[in-house]
């Protein structure tokens, strides 16, 4: 319920930590500074008295004159302390929401990182964290002080004058309606220019991925219909805002700063009419004047507020992403094996996966294989531990996978996608992360084994070669073959693979092979396959349609009793013949 949501302030002073203490001091400095400030004013109102009077000696004066300049060297220092210590405290809040959002990262299904574009990670770590930083920055200690400042110089002129006190308010309550009028609907506008942002961000990055497309079709930017539309949207829904703003922008901007139109008329007509003296009416005209700076940047701390608003539940949409609960120690395992128990799974609402249960044994090759969108892959994520199930079981090892640390469950496993990534390293670093402190012969025999050795030695700088400059020199298949040596040198004792061929060409595919059985030798192998002449002598084939099993054993009895298996057999025999090999 929106209602009990804590407010900006405090949600934002939940990230304050350590620094709390910071933060309120940062505060109270600013606001002493301010008092402090009023005090040249308070200076200049004694002169002028003394001087209209005929009191004024030349000691007076230098002493109101050392007065104000010391009370402006200590707001001076006070501000200077207070502005250091608020934008320490913004880098701590920054660092702790960034630390919150990687921690979660951690701790949310694996299946929501895969799935997210990079570009909303990166605009959630990095622009939006960045964008607080600004706003925080100054609006923590200088709205309490820019609030302190007006409510001092009114003091002070009702002390003087009550009725010049009352004339310096005059264009405050219109400039305040001005003010509301330009902050109606803020709050929604701001939430929709932020997400027309960072769709337009995730598109740009979706596009710049997507370019050799592009290229290779010939097409244009505007071509990209879904990148055009996040800009078009973007501009239209800024647009639409800042014309709503600005109207009212600029009244309230015209109107607030000019006291004048209360304080002259009145001043002028009280000093002529004899009740008010010509240095309160002087002070009462100057001081007002000091206090529209103070006032307009309240205004500014308003909008920022719903900057930070907006910024804000970006992160704590993220923050409340139910996380994968794991416990912290270790499980017993028995046999490596998997037991799936009557698994229902959705993603969203629908239901991907029903009823699914079978056994795996260890030591031998279970192939899931069947038509597209099927749920192959979900199964193969369900292993890996990437989502919970929505109910049933997945057993691992005799274990509920959900009574398994994630970290546990991974030095048991290895999962090798069809979308091999390899990190901006080195070639040799890549396949170390299979076992961080693995030698250099010990990376060097995992990438013979997986049949990368010869192309790797045939680069620049060897192993020393960047991934990300080796990148376009490296094929598909010997991209995919680094991710087999990582696994190979992981030593796991579960491989899962998730159509690890689907695009290799017939060349790469026999030296995957090759790698393949050198990675699965003693290991249970589970593979999602497109190409069954890969996964003809498997142990166990379970065939996959719209998410149930309709049919389970060896290539043989599967050709005899699954119509589904024989036609998708016959339509690979074909496409053989036909010159293509994909089912
Ligand atoms: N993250 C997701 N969110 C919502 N639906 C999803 C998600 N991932 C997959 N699906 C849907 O779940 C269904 C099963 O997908 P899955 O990738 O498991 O099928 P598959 O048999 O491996 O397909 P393919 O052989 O084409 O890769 C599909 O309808 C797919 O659109």
């Amino acid at each position: 319920m929106k209602s009990k949501e804590p407010g900006t302030i405090r949600q934002l002073f939940a990230f304050v930590g350590e620094s709390n203490g910071k933060m309120r001091l940062s505060i109270f400095l600013a606001v002493l500074g301010e008092l402090f400030g009023m005090g040249p004013f308070l200076m200049v109102a004694v002169l002028a008295d003394a001087l209209y009077q005929g009191t004024a000696t030349p000691t007076l004066v230098l002493f109101l004159c050392g007065g104000a300049a010391v009370c402006q060297i200590i707001k001076m220092l006070l501000t200077w302390r207070s502005s250091l210590m608020s934008h320490k405290t913004s880098f701590t809040i920054l660092k702790n929401i960034r630390e919150a959002i990687t921690d979660r990262m951690a701790k949310v299904p694996m299946g929501i990182m895969l799935e997210t574009p990079t570009g909303a990670f990166k605009n959630l770590i990095v622009d939006n964290v960045a964008k607080l930083e600004d706003s925080m920055a100054h609006f923590m200690p200088e709205l309490p002080s820019n609030i302190a400042a007006p409510l001092c110089s009114i003091l002070l002129i009702f002390l003087l004058d009550w009725r010049m006190g009352l004339a310096a308010l005059v264009t405050i309550p219109l400039g305040t309606l001005f003010f509301a009028a330009m902050m109606r609907g803020y709050g929604p506008r701001m939430e929709n220019y932020m997400r027309s942002a960072n769709e337009m961000n995730s598109t740009l990055v979706e596009y710049v991925n997507g370019i050799q497309v592009i290229k290779a079709f010939n097409r244009s930017a505007a071509s990209y219909g879904k990148y055009a539309d996040s800009v078009r949207y973007f501009h239209d829904s800024t647009m639409a805002w800042w014309s709503q703003c600005w109207l009212w922008n600029a009244a309230a901007r015209a109107v607030l700063p000019s006291t004048l139109l209360g304080t002259l008329p009145v001043g002028a007509w009280l000093y002529m009419e004899g009740s008010l003296s010509l240095p309160v009416f002087l002070v009462a005209l100057v001081v007002p004047l000091g206090f529209i700076a103070p006032l307009m940047k309240v205004s500014e701390a308003m909008e920022q507020v719903s900057m930070i608003k907006g910024n804000l539940e970006q992160v704590t949409t993220f923050l409340k992403t139910p996380e994968l609960v794991r416990p912290t120690e270790p499980a017993e395992l028995g046999e490596r094996c998997y037991q799936f128990e009557d698994v229902h799974f959705a993603y969203n609402e629908s239901e991907v996966l029903r009823g699914i249960s079978f056994q795996t044994q260890p030591g031998t090759m279970t192939a899931i294989v069947g038509t597209s969108g099927s749920g192959k892959s979900t199964i193969a994520k369900l292993m890996a531990g990437f989502w919970d199930v929505t109910s049933g079981t997945v057993r691992f090892g005799g274990q509920d996978i959900r009574n398994i640390p994630f970290g546990q469950l991974m030095d048991e496993i290895s999962y090798v996608a069809q979308d091999n990534f390899l990190f901006d390293k080195s070639i040799r670093e890549n396949i170390r992360m299979g076992i961080p402190d693995a030698s250099d012969g010990e990376v060097e025999a995992a990438a013979k084994a997986a049949n990368c050795h010869d192309f790797i030695m045939q680069l620049e700088q060897g192993y020393d070669t960047m991934a990300g400059d080796a990148g376009d020199r490296l094929s598909g298949g010997e991209r995919q073959r680094i991710t087999i040596a990582r696994a190979i040198l992981k030593q796991a004792s579960v491989i899962i693979l998730d159509e690890a061929t689907a695009y290799a060409d017939p060349e790469n595919e026999a030296l995957i092979q090759q790698a393949i059985s050198k990675l699965v030798a003693g290991k249970s192998l589970i593979v999602v396959a497109h190409r069954l002449n890969t996964i003809r002598n498997a142990d166990q084939i379970l065939v996959v349609a719209n998410g149930e099993i309709v049919g389970r054993g060896i290539q043989k009895e599967l050709l005899q009793n699954c119509p589904l298996y024989r036609k998708m057999w016959q339509d690979y025999a074909g496409s053989i013949e036909g010159g293509t090999e994909d089912v």
